[in-house]
């Protein structure tokens, strides 16, 4: 039997017209809820993801603004701009898009951003408090996965989830996440010994490491939930997921497509945490 397919859009789309009426509530109380974003280099990926957050802020009502600095800029020019936002009242959220040049120092970067205005939720003080699981503004990705399960009725409480990856956007935070829900969490990453013999014993698997197509039906269980957080871009201009969808649908009970999957519900979730930052500020 075929996988149902978890679609990312349909959920993004019905989120999105609640969050014009937070805009709007906020707009009331004199409240104008405004994302700055700052781009380095010329990073194509980069450039496109940054234009689909302007027209989603645009489209439910959020202002944005995009500062694009040289992929030469020094470390103090960027924290410079950064705390000219943090010091900027009429500026709610703040996300720097990474991955950053080399010469920079990607952490002294993300703790220089006011942590309530933090909308990506990667300064440490919301990692810490999502690891106690207080109140935080949580990354965008891991959000959106988590809201995705919630959406589709797949249970988190009890259930063995295997994450694959560990990185601090995605891997970590989605762990942390589920984890809060109740679910027993075992993180896979490059140094994992017999990773299929893991994989298999996976209720609902996530998979966020950005190779394409890694992950075929040898590593799934039947019945799993499979979530797919790969977003390469092939020669061809296809964008491709970590997952070989073809082979997997067959054996999951539930996995995310890409694109259309993941990926709107990132953008979604930001402006989310952009709502909630603003409310931060009333
Ligand atoms: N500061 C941040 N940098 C990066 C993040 C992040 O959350 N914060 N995540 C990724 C890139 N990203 C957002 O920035 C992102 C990736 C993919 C998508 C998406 O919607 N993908 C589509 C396919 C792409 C397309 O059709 O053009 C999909 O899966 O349907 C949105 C956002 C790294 N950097």
């Amino acid at each position: 039997m075929s996988a149902s397919i978890m679609y990312g859009k349909v959920l993004a789309d019905k989120i999105r017209e609640e969050i014009k009426t937070d805009v709007q509530e906020l707009v009331q109380h004199q409240i104008k809820p405004k994302l700055s974003v700052l781009i380095i280099g010329d990073n194509p990926a980069s450039k496109t993801y940054v234009r689909m957050k302007q027209k989603a802020c645009e489209k439910v009502g959020i202002e944005s603004d995009v500062i694009k600095l040289q992929s030469d800029v020094s470390e103090d020019e960027l924290l410079k701009q950064i705390e000219l936002l943090n010091n900027d009242r009429s500026v709610h959220g703040i996300l720097v898009q990474l991955p950053l040049p080399e010469h920079v120092n990607e952490k002294r970067v993300l703790e220089y951003i006011d942590p309530n205005k933090d909308v990506d939720g990667f300064h440490p003080i919301n990692v810490g408090r999502l690891s106690i699981d207080q109140d935080a503004l949580v990354p965008c990705t891991p959000l959106g996965i988590v809201a995705l399960l919630d959406y589709y009725n797949v249970s988190i409480e009890g259930k063995h989830a295997v994450v694959i990856g560990r990185s601090n956007i995605v891997g970590k935070p989605v762990g942390q996440l589920l984890l809060n829900r109740q679910a027993t969490v075992t993180y896979c990453h490059s140094k994992t010994q017999n990773l299929k013999e893991i994989t298999k014993t996976a209720d609902i698997l996530i998979v966020a490491v950005g190779r394409a197509e890694l992950i075929n039906e040898e590593y799934v269980k039947e019945g799993a939930v499979v979530v797919d957080v790969g977003n390469t871009f092939l020669e061809t201009g296809k964008v491709v997921g970590d997952v070989a969808f073809d082979q997997v649908k067959d054996i999951a009970s539930q996995i995310t497509p890409v694109p259309k999957g993941v990926g709107p519900m990132t953008i979604t979730m930001l402006l989310n945490n952009t709502i909630k930052a603003a409310k931060y500020s009333m």
